[in-house]
């Protein structure tokens, strides 16, 4: 199977979480955590402290992963592996890129319906600081033909 390695990372304070709006390319008008590939040269937490700071200028010197989901889609041979990380110790304040648009959510009010479909099955995890390993299989870019999610341990 290929294997696309990427990242995805959400800045957090008590009650709130940081979201971006996508402006262009892959999830262009959809909100969601920071995040993209990995280079050759560095390490899945190296790239994702270093896309944080491209997509929205937020220096996150401890990121703690969180989890893992791998996302396939029908009749496509390439398997997202998407790593979720968070942190809640972080230099900086977000600002806007031409590939994000950085605001304030509340926990409770996040905009689901902006957001890719698998998230609202996951995120209660993240919210509760659980660990969770997740799959999800879809058809297109809108439906979720199957899925399961699991808390994890550390790993
Ligand atoms: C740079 N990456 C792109 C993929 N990505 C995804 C994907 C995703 N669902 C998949 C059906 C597309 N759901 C969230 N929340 N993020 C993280 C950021």
């Amino acid at each position: 199977r290929l294997r696309k390695i990427l990242t995805l990372v959400f800045v957090r304070e008590p009650g709130k979480i940081l979201l971006g709006l996508k402006k262009r390319g892959f999830g262009c008008g959809l909100w969601n955590g920071f995040g993209g590939k990995v280079e050759k040269n560095e390490t899945i937490l190296q790239g994702a402290k270093r896309e944080l700071v491209e997509e929205c200028g937020i220096q996150a010197d401890v990121l703690e992963r969180i989890g893992l989901i791998n996302f396939e889609f029908e009749n496509d041979p390439v398997i997202l592996e998407v790593h979720v990380f968070q942190t809640f110790h972080y230099i900086g304040d977000p600002v806007e890129t031409e590939e994000m648009k950085p605001e304030w959510y509340k926990d409770g009010e996040i905009p689901f319906n902006q957001m890719w479909p698998d998230d609202k099955y996951w995120f209660p995890y993240m919210l509760q600081k659980r660990k969770f390993e997740a799959y999800f299989l879809f058809k297109g870019m809108d439906t979720i033909l199957d899925y399961w999610i699991k808390e994890s341990l550390n790993d």
